[in-house]
């Protein structure tokens, strides 16, 4: 796993409009090096408000949106359509204003599929592992970019503190109990997540620095669910001022005046 490098910028909007310009860079990068490129999306704040960033920049014209698999770190479980899923927030912010693929977007099941949680997550789980390659040796495709939003908590997906989903080895699981509402969710695990080519965790806002000066330090993945989110070749934290403000200076690199 990569050890995590830090960008700071000067606030949430400039955080998600350089966000944006990576991801947009990432995916032309990937898309001329290999034909087709894979993404996974966060809900949350800064998130969402990266995906809309996305769609405000006519740079986005530049990612052959067809040739992209989108798919979920988490969703809340609750009816399609619904505006505290996940989905949701994406398709208004970017999936609906782009030449998606729908075959590509892979989205987690709702109560309204007539699945129960645990149902949705093992779907979910199948086709992960339909899309794995041989040279992902495992369950699940090597993405190449995976955002993740991170909680005051620590919660990364939905993963929260001292939750069972923390010690499960399966790739998706079912998540009743959340502490943040809805109680019921889906949500890759850390290994999952891991097997992420690139991870980047963006978090903006004072509330977030200390989790994360608690996700950049040896904290146990169980207390601290942020520390466990490292990609195989590269980890980003992707930081506003406020958010940064409790990580020790060194490691804080400022990208914006
Ligand atoms: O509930 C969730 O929260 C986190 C973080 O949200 P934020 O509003 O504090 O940025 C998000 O990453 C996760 O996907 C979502 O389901």
């Amino acid at each position: 796993m990569s050890v995590p490098s830090v960008v700071v910028h000067r606030d949430a909007d400039v955080l998600a409009n350089a966000v944006a310009a990576r991801i947009i860079t990432r995916l032309v990068d990937v898309q001329s090096a290999k034909g087709s490129a894979s993404i996974v999306l966060t809900g949350g704040t800064v998130g969402i408000a990266t995906l809309a960033a996305i769609a405000a920049t006519p740079a986005r014209d530049a990612v052959d949106w067809r040739r992209l698999d989108i798919w979920w770190g988490d969703e809340r479980f609750l009816p399609s359509g619904d505006k505290e899923r996940n989905e949701t927030g994406a398709r208004e912010a970017l999936l609906d204003h782009v030449d998606v693929n729908p075959e590509r977007v892979h989205v987690m099941l709702g109560p309204d599929s007539g699945l129960t949680a645990e149902e949705s997550a093992e779907s979910y789980a199948a086709e992960l592992r339909r899309a794995a390659r041989p040279e992902d040796h495992g369950p699940v495709p090597g993405f190449d970019v995976m955002l993740l939003g991170m909680g005051p908590d620590s919660h990364v997906a939905s993963l929260f503190p001292g939750m069972p989903a923390l010690y499960d080895t399966r790739p998706v699981v079912a998540v009743h109990g959340a502490p943040k509402p809805p109680p019921t969710r889906i949500s890759l695990t850390l290994p999952a997540i891991q097997s992420s080519r690139e991870v980047w965790v963006v978090a903006a806002g004072e509330e977030k620095s200390g989790a994360v000066r608690l996700a950049l330090s040896d904290s146990g993945h169980v207390q601290v669910p942020a520390s466990g989110a490292r990609g195989r070749a590269r980890t980003l934290f992707l930081l506003d001022r406020a958010a940064a403000s409790k990580i020790p200076p060194e490691l804080g690199r400022i990208s914006s005046p």
